[in-house]
């Protein structure tokens, strides 16, 4: 039994079936890839693991509870946190006080803006927020301008925003959508570091296969909706079917 569990989720938007039959079990501890063509109905799933989207038939289970119905501040509060393609992080503030918002957020379970010049004189949060920002590599960066970054070093430090919440489960949507090669590898070397050193799972959607094949220990294909294949990277690899429809591009 996986710590998500996705049973004969189905989907549509009026007469178009955006996900037919998905069923889809993301082992603990383990980096689960979700590939498919363009339109196969990854973000569609995506947003209803997360409350975005509520799936007309079929079920959603995380560690055993029902997320469905759930909104996705409450899905958040069960231990499930994503990262979306565009970073979301706070422009006009420093690295730091980026970084000290979710701390601040879990520990009181929400956070005012206007408690932010507080927040700043707080040392445990400072601590937090620092030992956190050298653990991304970002502390040379700690008063720089958010917005001044470079993409993947946004990137970085979102995902350290994420896991500030200690999530037992990371959810990734194209994490290096629109990178340069050099930031896709920084990031790649960032989640391996990252399960290597938490107690943590994460689910991938990507289009980029060098960054499945170098993060993923299990890949489900989607194709139209429905699950083409699940298996490991080598065997989906070689996978006559998934070779022609899906890794085309790739090859
Ligand atoms: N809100 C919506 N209303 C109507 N149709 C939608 C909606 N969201 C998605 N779709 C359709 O559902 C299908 C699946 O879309 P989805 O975005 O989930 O695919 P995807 O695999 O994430 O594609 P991509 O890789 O291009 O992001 C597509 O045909 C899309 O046009």
């Amino acid at each position: 039994m996986g710590i998500l569990e996705v049973k004969n989720v189905n989907k549509r938007f009026g007469g178009l079936q955006a996900l037919g039959d998905v069923n889809l079990s993301v082992a603990e501890h383990s980096v689960h890839a979700i590939i498919g063509p363009n339109g196969a109905g990854k973000s569609t799933l995506l947003n209803c693991l997360i409350g975005k989207l509520i799936p007309d038939t079929g079920s959603v289970m995380f560690d055993g509870q029902s997320v469905l119905g759930r909104k996705p501040y409450q899905i958040n509060q069960m231990g499930i946190s994503r990262v979306f393609q565009t970073p979301e992080i706070f422009g006009d503030l420093s690295v730091i006080e980026n970084m000290m918002i979710p701390i601040f957020a879990k520990r009181d379970g929400a956070f005012r803006m206007h408690a932010l010049e507080s927040t700043m004189n707080e040392k445990e949060i400072v601590d937090q927020a620092e030992d956190m920002l050298e653990s991304l590599g970002l502390a040379d960066a700690r008063h720089d301008h958010a917005a001044a970054m470079s993409r993947g070093n946004k990137r970085r430090l979102e995902i350290g925003m994420c896991l500030a919440q200690e999530p037992r489960l990371l959810l990734l949507d194209e994490p290096t959508a629109g990178m340069a090669r050099a930031d896709t590898n920084n990031t790649i070397d960032l989640l391996k570091q990252i399960k290597d050193e938490r107690d943590i799972t994460i689910a991938i959607i990507e289009h980029d296969m060098h960054v499945v094949f170098s993060l993923a220990e299990r890949i489900t294909v989607l194709a139209q909706g429905t699950p083409l294949v699940e298996d490991t990277p080598d065997k989906i690899k070689g996978h006559p079917k998934v070779r022609e429809a899906y890794l085309g591009e790739a090859a």
